[in-house]
């Protein structure tokens, strides 16, 4: 099925992970929060506040799973005084669980994870993605930004099709940067502690500091390279997932 436009993806998989996971830790923690994507397409509020809340995208990568494009992961954030206190990434065809908890590093099936020591970006491979978005302005000011990072030069940009692997990739340090404008806060909780327990630092596209309900995200291994990508993006702001309007 389609949700906000005829690209945005959804299948009855993604609605019976979410209802499976939220069931599961209500179980446990009946007065904690969730903000789940589906649960949100369904209409549930997306306000993150102090409580405790369970940030969970059931499948980060529907387009791939749809296509059988190998890369979908699971997603989930919990934060306390909106701030992350742990995440888990699962990458499920690949098999890979990426964990971390704040203070106490990031992890790849139980082994440290460590963002590139590179500090040239024109050493650097670079992640993004052109989001779900099709509206002309949107897709132009993606198009721009991709012209700017990739005439740096930088050695190659990629995408694996889903914003929680790509903050994985650069947590393993097999790339240097990802950035995105439209992803919401269910796509980057996990892997934001994930990238920033393995050394890494997370920023708005306009270098202020990284808000997780305004749908734009740098994560990178360091300030040097963030920094860098940030002056290459042609900034737009959609509706924050906090928008009481957004649907
Ligand atoms: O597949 P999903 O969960 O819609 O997420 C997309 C971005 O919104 C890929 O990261
Ligand atoms: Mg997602
Ligand atoms: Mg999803």
């Amino acid at each position: 099925m389609t949700k906000s436009s005829s690209v945005d993806l959804v299948t009855q998989t993604d609605q019976k992970v979410e209802q499976l996971i939220i069931q599961s830790v209500k179980e446990k923690f009946p007065t904690h929060r969730f903000i789940g994507e589906e649960s949100v397409a369904a209409g549930e509020s997306c306000v993150l506040t102090d409580a405790p809340t369970w940030i969970i995208d059931p499948i980060d990568g529907t387009t791939n799973f749809v296509h059988a494009f190998p890369f979908v992961a699971v997603s989930i954030g919990f934060s306390v005084n909106k701030q992350v206190e742990f995440g888990v990434v699962f990458s499920c065809l690949e098999d890979k669980m990426f964990t971390a908890r704040r203070g106490k590093g990031a992890f790849c099936n139980g082994e440290p994870l460590q963002v590139s020591d590179q500090e040239d970006i024109k050493q650097s491979i670079i992640a993004t993605e052109f989001g779900s978005s099709r509206d002309p302005d949107a897709v132009d000011r993606i198009f721009s930004s991709l012209r700017n990072v990739l005439c740096i030069p930088v050695h190659g940009v990629r995408g694996a099709g889903t914003a929680a692997i790509n903050m994985c990739l650069v947590a393993s340090g097999c790339v240097e940067a990802y950035y995105e404008i439209g992803i919401h806060v269910w796509d980057i909780a996990a892997g934001s502690l994930i990238v920033s327990e393995a050394g890494g630092v997370l920023m708005d596209v306009d270098g202020g500091p990284l808000d997780l309900m305004s749908r734009r995200i740098v994560a990178a291994n360091s300030r040097t390279i963030a920094e860098r990508i940030v002056r290459e993006i042609d900034a737009f702001g959609p509706p924050r997932d906090d928008e009481p309007l957004r649907r």
